[in-house]
């Protein structure tokens, strides 16, 4: 089953104005027409939401969700439509997850917990009630045979730190609750579990708590939640017999922000990235999922190790919050989309197994403590067997069938323990908790009539003896049926989804352990650097360099840092100078063909729309078709997750041996923070001053290269023959004429200190000055582009692959090559630097570039061929870079730029 997602629209608050509301919400076709034919109700529960083009607003996208909640809607029509009918399966043994995602101030915590009179209270209080309602029905009509017990336990995540809000803020220490592993589950270690016996009990304990949680007031929010809270409500119910534990989670996540609009100081902005972060995270975590990649980023923030979504069995409602209005409208498709994903994450919907009394001690022992665990993940095969005994190969002589599991057709038969528990009762289907079983909803495993003719009803000789009415052919037929539609729809999503590509063992576990060691060094300057990585790769450069700025402090005097932030500078600079012409060209000016080429542009420029997630629609719609329903497929933005997921080229046994040898031998541990000198190296390298750099305390070489990469591509080769040796080899895309073309980046270098990190494309495996001249010289590399080759060269560093499959003589598979090559560099580049942060600080790398070093960057090309780009060359800035991108060559490149029309 699908994890059910419905969005709810708030109302306006006090600053907004009716003329702003750009976010509507409506009826699919579909819906439209079952309507017109009297199929449904006119007034029926709207599912999609719309909201202009921001590029073309007479067009307007649509977005179909499992229900959607206009600005009248109150909490309890919400309550009872997508939280009521989850209570009884939570009694059944499932788990239940139910969160809020939204951008800030979009009515999140108003949701979740809501305000204190009656009619405001939120979803987790209603929640609370019904429980103790349902336990109190239960236990009476069992004469007090079966007892139930409801526990709680709240935490919030905090700039990645865990901390338990029913200890005061005072007594926190300052890492916060480790979480554990536990059979293939997160446990926060050492969280408060605290017994609740009614809903009074409940208020007070979650009114003390939420004063424990970190809010503030922003821009945009008065009473901004600045952590995840994550409520979770054990509930054991016993008998005489067994005992059968399950948990309702319910998670406050804080909102995204986008910082440009909040005037975040620096408290408030680290608050904000670390939010941005683990969204971030969760999103590539839900791409992935999406996507069937086998590597889902789960570890990179605590959120999401927490959340596990798609891990986590039971049933997962998800609600986002949208805001009606304009100022949000990007943020508002960027949720839009990200819940478009999220619809699509199947969750097994297993319950959690009874302990039967006779167990053994310990095992019955391990449900209860501080820290309870969620269902452990278990093999379809078994967990179909602990649903149904009818399917026992043992006793039906047939293979068991793990499909069942997923079944919606009809209530999976249930172990007799459970008939202790609740006696079965087939009942009509009714509103309210049919909410959850409508047409396009996420189907309940309740025993009900698929339809009154064909009435099924299960044998179940273990419960209570009720007749069988299914025959054997019934079922078959049922079976078969289920298989087929199964495999179709198995079919066809893998088919809408390319193959995930191959991560090989050794990057996965790579990825692992790098992951594992910055947790372990809780080092906030690492942490820093991971922020800017996901944000870099996001193409949030101005969001990135600011986290590369807060990381520098804490890696004074590192080379590769700095280049990383001059690159983005650069990048910056030449993409504010890009608007500043475009603002400066006179419309009047405008022939028409140049304005109509504007208007028809065919490919977007990344950095245009920096995180916008929806920037590819796809340019085939019609005027006509302005209502046309969204489809992912094409928003998916391939940059996205770029680096994160994509394969990397595997190091060669040599490379990585030295490497060892590099981390071994770099003694400076992480040096003390220096802030004289880096702020006097922040300062030099706004101003690209070489000289205020070297003497700030930078490397000659990092200087050098620093200030080579703020004047970017277009240096001239005179600039380079002065430079020493060590940055002759460094600087340059080397092309040997006697060498094939190699594909892989690399960097060489001369010296072991003075490195310069930007690298290069090497096909040389000797340091060749004439190479480097002719190199220089080559097309491209030197002078100002012709239009032709920036478009191009535009096009390549959007890393869109739906834009770069379009050009002559790529395709979709040579684009993904070209994808996989840049994104490759730009991850290698970033854990370098993590890595070389964590075996010794500024001196990075620094054993590996020793081997490249004796003979003038002799080995140093053959042994950096493997190597990461540095900083700047992560954008592809010309013509013979492009040609040494694996999956390119010169006749590609010849192709490409001919293929363009201007
Ligand atoms: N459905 C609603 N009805 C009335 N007021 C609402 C509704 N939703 C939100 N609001 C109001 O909008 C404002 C912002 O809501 P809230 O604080 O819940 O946002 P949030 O998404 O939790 O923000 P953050 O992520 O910053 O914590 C509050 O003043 C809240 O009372």
């Amino acid at each position: 089953m699908s994890v059910r997602v419905v969005a709810r629209i708030r109302p306006l608050v006090k600053s907004e104005l009716e003329k702003d509301v750009i976010v509507t919400t409506g009826q699919s076709a579909a819906a439209v027409a079952e309507s017109k034919e009297g199929k449904q109700k006119k007034d029926a529960q709207p599912t999609v939401v719309r909201i202009p083009n921001p590029k073309n607003p007479g067009e307007n996208f649509s977005f179909q969700f499992n229900s959607v909640y206009g600005q009248i809607a109150t909490q309890q029509e919400l309550f009872d439509a997508e939280v009521a009918p989850t209570v009884k399966h939570l009694f059944n043994g499932f788990d239940v997850t139910l969160f809020a995602y939204g951008v800030t101030g979009t009515g999140k915590t108003h949701t979740m917990r809501g305000g204190k009179s009656l009619a405001d209270r939120g979803a987790i209080p209603r929640l609370l009630s019904a429980i103790f309602r349902r336990s109190r029905k239960i236990e009476k009509d069992s004469q007090g045979a079966t007892s139930v017990q409801v526990a709680m336990s709240y935490y919030e995540i905090y700039n990645d730190r865990v901390f338990d809000l029913f200890e005061p803020p005072e007594k926190r220490t300052p890492t916060g609750l480790q979480l554990r592993d536990n059979n293939g589950k997160t446990v926060v270690v050492g969280l408060t579990e605290r017994p609740c016996t009614t809903l009074k009990d409940f208020e007070s304990l979650y009114d003390q708590a939420n004063v424990n949680r970190s809010t503030s007031a922003t821009k945009l929010n008065a009473h901004s939640s600045r952590s995840h809270a994550i409520l979770c409500v054990k509930l054991t119910v016993s008998n005489a017999t067994m005992t059968r534990v399950s948990t309702a989670s319910a998670i406050d996540l804080a909102g995204s922000e986008d910082n440009r609009r909040t005037d975040n100081n620096r408290e408030r902005l680290v608050e904000s990235a670390s939010i941005n972060k683990s969204l971030f995270v969760l999103a590539q975590c839900v791409e992935a999922i999406s996507k069937k990649q086998h590597r889902i980023p789960y570890r990179e923030s605590k959120m999401t190790r927490i959340l596990s979504l798609g891990q986590n069995n039971g049933l997962t409602v998800m609600i986002l919050n949208l805001a009606p209005v304009r100022s949000y409208h990007l943020d508002t498709l960027s949720s839009l989309n990200f819940a478009n994903r999220t619809k699509k994450i199947e969750v097994k919907e297993v319950e959690n197994e009874p302990l039967f009394k006779s167990m053994p001690k310990a095992a019955a022992m391990s449900t209860s403590g501080t820290s309870f665990q969620r269902q452990p993940l278990r093999p379809l095969a078994t967990v179909h067997n602990t649903l149904s005994n009818n399917n026992d190969p043992a006793k039906s002589g047939k293979p068991a069938k793990a499909f069942a599991v997923f079944s919606d057709a009809s209530e999976p038969h249930k172990p007799s323990a459970r008939a202790a528990l609740q006696p079965k009762v087939l009942e009509p289907r009714k509103r309210g908790s049919d909410a959850l079983s409508s047409s396009n909803a996420r189907p309940l495993k309740t025993a009900r009539k698929n339809d009154s003719s064909k009435l099924v009803v299960m044998r179940d000789e273990n419960e209570n003896g009720n007749e069988n009415k299914m025959s054997k052919q019934n079922i078959e037929a049922m079976i078969e049926k289920k298989v087929t539609e199964i495999l179709a729809s198995r079919a066809l999503s893998d088919a809408s989804h390319p193959p995930a590509p191959e991560i090989n063992e050794q990057v996965q576990k790579r990825l692992a352990m790098l992951e594992q060691r910055v947790e372990d060094k809780e080092n906030e300057g690492l942490n820093f650097l991971l922020m800017a990585k996901q944000h870099h790769v996001r193409g949030e450069d101005t969001s990135a360099l600011k986290m590369y700025q807060l990381a520098l402090p804490h890696f004074p005097n590192n080379e590769k840092l700095i280049n990383k932030m001059l690159g983005l500078e650069e990048k910056l600079r030449l993409k504010r100078e890009e608007e500043e012409r475009a603002r400066a060209l006179p419309r009047s000016s405008m022939d028409g063909h140049t304005k109509n080429k504007l208007a028809n542009k065919p490919f977007y420029d990344h950095n245009d729309l920096a995180d916008e997630d929806y920037e590819d629609q796809p340019s085939t719609i019609s005027a006509a078709d302005s209502d046309w329903v969204y489809r992912p497929e094409e928003d998916y933005d391939s940059s996205f997750c770029d680096g994160l997921d994509r394969p990397r080229p595997r190091r060669s046994r040599q490379k990585g041996r030295n490497a060892g040898k590099s981390s071994a031998n770099a003694k400076s541990k992480l040096k003390p923070m220096d802030k004289d000198v880096v702020a006097k190296q922040l300062e030099a390298l706004k101003r690209g001053d070489l000289e205020s750099l070297r003497r700030a305390g930078a490397g000659t070489a990092a200087a050098t290269s620093s200030t080579s990469s703020l004047s970017g591509a277009s240096l001239s080769s005179s600039s380079f023959s002065s430079s020493s040796s060590a940055l002759q080899s460094s600087s340059l895309y080397q092309t040997h004429p006697s060498t094939t073309t190699n594909t892989s980046f690399s960097t060489s270098a001369s010296n072991t200190r003075s490195r310069s990190n930007s690298a290069t494309f090497a096909t040389s495996s000797s340091a060749d000055p004439s190479g480097l001249g002719r190199s220089s010289s080559s097309s491209g590399s030197a002078g100002p582009h012709t239009p032709r080759t920036q478009h191009l060269l535009r096009i390549i560093n959007t890393r869109d692959v739906n834009k770069i499959k379009l050009l002559k003589g790529v395709g979709t598979k040579r684009a993904q090559v070209i994808l996989n090559s840049l994104s490759s560099a730009m991850v290698n580049e970033d854990d370098e630097i993590v890595n070389g942060l964590l075996a010794g600080g500024a001196g990075l790398d620094v054993g590996s570039v020793g081997v490249g070093a004796g003979a003038g960057g002799g080995r140093g090309g053959a042994v950096g061929d493997e190597r990461a780009v540095g900083g700047a060359r992560t954008r592809v800035r010309n013509l013979d870079e492009l040609a040494g991108l694996k999956g390119v060559g010169a006749k590609t490149v010849q192709n490409m730029r001919l293929g363009l029309a201007l």
